[in-house]
C-alpha cells in the first residue's frame, strides 16, 4: 500500500523554491564552501542569540496550547518540552560561543530584519492562534535550521572546524530526529484541522520561510 502523502510533504513541494531558498541560502552555502566572512558569521551569532531568547516564550507558548489544545494521548508536549529544555542550553551555549569569537552579547542592537521575526513570534503567542498554526510555525523554525546547517556537515563539505560545533548543535541527527517528532504532531493536527485553519496554517509557514530568509540576508550582507 501507497502511505499517504502528508500535508506537509504537499507544502513542501508546492513551496519547494522558497523553501531552498531559506535551507541553501548563500550564508549557508559560504559556510559549506568554506569561504565564510567571520564578520558575517560574528553577525550572525550576536543576533540569532537575540532571537532565541524571543524564541523561548513561543515555545512556551506552543507548550501551552499543546497542552490545553488536543487531546495529547500523542506526547505532544513532552516532545516540546524537550524542545525548551534544548534552549536552556542553546542560551549558555551562545555565550560561550560568543566569548570565544569576542562578540559582546550585551551590546548588541537587534536590526530591523530580527525585530520583525521577533514581532512575528510574538503574534503567534496570542491565545487566538491554534495550536495547529503556531505548531506549523515551531516546526518550520526547526527544521530550516536543521536542514541548512546539515547541508554544512555532508560528506563534500569543506566547513571550516571552528564552526563545526555550530553546525552540529543544528544539523545533528539527534535535531534531525526532534524535527521529525514536530513535522509528525503538525501532520496529525492537520489531518483533522478545518480548511480554514490549513489556509492559515500554510500562509503560517510561508511568512517563516521569508523571515528566515530575510534573517540570512542580514548576516550575510553586513560586513
Ligand atoms: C533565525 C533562527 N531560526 C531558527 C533557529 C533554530 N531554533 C532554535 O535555535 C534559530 N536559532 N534562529
Amino acid at each position: 500500500m501507497q502511505a499517504k502523502i502528508t500535508v506537509t510533504e504537499t507544502w513542501l513541494r508546492k513551496h519547494r523554491h522558497l523553501y531552498d531558498g531559506a535551507t541553501r541560502h548563500p550564508f549557508i552555502r559560504s559556510i559549506r564552501d568554506g569561504n565564510i566572512d567571520i564578520s558575517a558569521f560574528k553577525t550572525w551569532l550576536g543576533q540569532d542569540y537575540i532571537f532565541v531568547r524571543a524564541f523561548v516564550p513561543f515555545v512556551a507558548s506552543v507548550l501551552t496550547k499543546a497542552y490545553k489544545g488536543s487531546d495529547d494521548g500523542n506526547g505532544d508536549v513532552e516532545v516540546i518540552l524537550g524542545g525548551v529544555a534544548a534552549l536552556h542550553d542553546e542560551i549558555s551555549w551562545f555565550k560561550k560561543e560568543a566569548f570565544k569569537w569576542g562578540v559582546q552579547l550585551s551590546s548588541i542592537v537587534p536590526q530591523k530584519a530580527n525585530q520583525e521575526y521577533c514581532r512575528f513570534l510574538e503574534s503567534l503567542i496570542s491565545p487566538e492562534v491554534e495550536y495547529t498554526v503556531a505548531a506549523v510555525a515551531f516546526w518550520a523554525i526547526e527544521t530550516i535550521y536543521q536542514e541548512s546547517f546539515a547541508h554544512c556537515l555532508e560528506d563534500d563539505s569543506k566547513t571550516p572546524p571552528e564552526l563545526k560545533e555550530t553546525c552540529q548543535r543544528w544539523g545533528s541527527e539527534s535535531f534531525g530526529e526532534y524535527c521529525n517528532s514536530l513535522r509528525n504532531i503538525v501532520d496529525r493536527q492537520l489531518e483533522k484541522a478545518s480548511d480554514d485553519v490549513i489556509t492559515k496554517a500554510e500562509a503560517t509557514l510561508l511568512r517563516v520561510l521569508e523571515h528566515e530568509v530575510d534573517f540570512w540576508n542580514m548576516s550575510h550582507r553586513r560586513t
